[in-house]
């Protein structure tokens, strides 16, 4: 089959599926091969390619049968590595390891596939994200690069990797010279590894040095690899000297990253550091709004009733991506049963979700609770005092706000009564010492754990 006959069964696709659906989930599609009845088309994504192939793959099959192909079956792949790259329209002469002359553009960038659907038009701004947004926005822009590294953390879900995704969209429209690279952590690590195995480091070298802005997801993922966090170390470098734009991600501030190299901490820090805090209701509401705009052109005629985003959003305080699964899960149900979506149909539906969001433990339950247990006052446990009978349980409760909690440690020091950060790391850490040689408190912390995650 040709590219025009393919262009011919996008221009159909393009009308029965309406221009939203087309460009966000078919134009990103390629038909690689078609052999033996057999279409085998590629999507930039994993998730695109399952969602393609849940909601399309019929009607493509019958548009390509109508353009004359005899075709039995569509299978969808995912491409092999598309890169977040666009080509330089003045490509800068270099040197490679071998010394011959080598433009930037030649260098295949290994970055990761970008959503299409993680742009800045589909975040949704409110307190909670609006300073890392503002922030991405700035980079963004592709201007003089002001703040470097640009490092933005936050808890599970709360949407880091999507603005870094449309941080790359955006430069890419903006300006089509620039070489952009995102990729993860982890993606950096196998780069890494494999140009060590197959002695082209430096290749590797090379290649991350000839990007404009490099965008690092999850970078806490490096933490403890020492020879992967050498070489980062020295890409960072290297681009921070070129004054090349770098954005990183994690799931905790620089300084809470276990396992990662001081000197590197104190990199990450040189820049811009924001967070995304968890989501407050107004922020869930929207989110859940925008969301239902879509789901409305999926599924035409499905009617909701009022009420329900609220108790959603009001029910649901984990991450986005719970809450995006819960409306997904409660439309496609709807559409099943062929049944408006009420209260009663999303209690039904979604009672594991709202049953586990539930249980979410605040810091206060958590201070309340082991107060209690250690029989103190509450007001102690955010008070100055310092008798080991008090600064102990103080600490437990710390360390029970760590692990059951998402919250950073500044947020815990604040719900301390204002305490630092590093006076939260370091009740912590005591009783992580702790716990493994006094078997009372291992006890104490058990019970204390089970009483709260019920
Ligand atoms: N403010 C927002 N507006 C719209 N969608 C959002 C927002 N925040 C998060 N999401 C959506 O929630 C989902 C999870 O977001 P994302 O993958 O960016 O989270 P993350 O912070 O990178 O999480 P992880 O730590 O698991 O990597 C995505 O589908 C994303 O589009």
């Amino acid at each position: 089959m040709t590219e025009e006959s393919w262009g011919q069964v996008r221009d159909e696709l393009l009308k029965s599926v309406g221009k939203n659906n087309f460009s966000t989930w078919i134009e990103p599609l390629k038909l690689a091969e078609l052999k033996g009845g057999i279409a085998r088309v590629e999507a930039p994504t994993k998730f695109m390619r399952d969602w393609v192939s849940r909601n399309f793959a019929e009607q493509i099959r019958q548009h390509l049968e109508k353009a004359g192909e005899a075709v039995e079956r569509v299978e969808f792949h995912v491409a092999s590595q598309r890169t977040a790259t666009a080509k330089p329209s003045e490509p800068r002469a270099r040197r490679t390891s071998r010394g011959q002359s080598r433009n930037n553009d030649d260098i295949d960038l290994p970055g990761a596939p970008l959503d299409a659907r993680f742009t800045f038009d589909s975040f949704v701004v409110g307190k909670p994200n609006e300073l890392a947004h503002a922030a991405a926005r700035r980079v963004a822009e592709g201007g003089p690069v002001t703040f470097n590294p640009l490092f933005l953390y936050g808890g599970v879900g709360l949407g880091k990797t999507h603005l870094m995704h449309a941080i790359a969209h955006e430069l890419q429209a903006r300006h089509p010279d620039l070489r952009v690279l995102y990729l993860s952590a982890e993606q950096f690590m196998y780069r890494f590894v494999q140009a060590l195995r197959e002695k082209q480091i430096m290749d590797f070298k090379e290649m991350f040095r000839s990007v404009d802005v490099l965008m690092v997801d999850d970078v806490q993922f490096i933490a403890g690899k020492e020879s992967t966090q050498e070489e980062f170390f020295h890409t960072f470098n290297a681009l921070v000297d070129q004054n090349k734009q770098i954005v990183i991600s994690a799931d905790r501030a620089p300084g809470e990253i276990k396992d990662l190299e001081e000197r590197i901490k104190s990199r990450l820090q040189c820049g811009l550091v924001v967070d995304l805090h968890p989501t407050d209701y107004e922020l869930r509401l929207g989110i859940l709004q925008q969301k239902v705009e879509f789901y409305r052109g999926q599924y035409p005629g499905l009617k909701l009733a009022n009420g329900v985003l609220e108790f959603l959003a009001h029910r649901i305080s984990t991450n986005v991506r719970v809450l995006e699964g819960a409306l997904t899960r409660l439309f496609a149900f709807a559409s099943l049963v062929g049944r408006e979506i009420t209260l009663e149909l999303a209690q039904d539906c979604l009672s594991d979700i709202l049953r586990a969001s539930d249980r979410k433990v605040t810091i206060e339950d958590i201070q309340r609770k082991v107060a209690e247990h250690y029989n103190i006052r509450l007001s102690d446990m955010i008070g100055p005092k310092r008798v080991r009978t008090i600064a102990r349980p103080r600490q437990v409760a710390m360390y029970l706000a760590k692990t059951l909690t998402t919250r950073s440690l500044p947020d815990i020091g604040r719900r301390f009564g204002g305490r630092d950060h590093t006076t939260i790391m370091h009740g912590v850490r005591k009783v992580e010492e702790l716990k493994a040689t006094d078997s009372q408190l291992a006890e104490d912390i058990d019970l204390l754990r089970r009483l709260l995650d019920r």
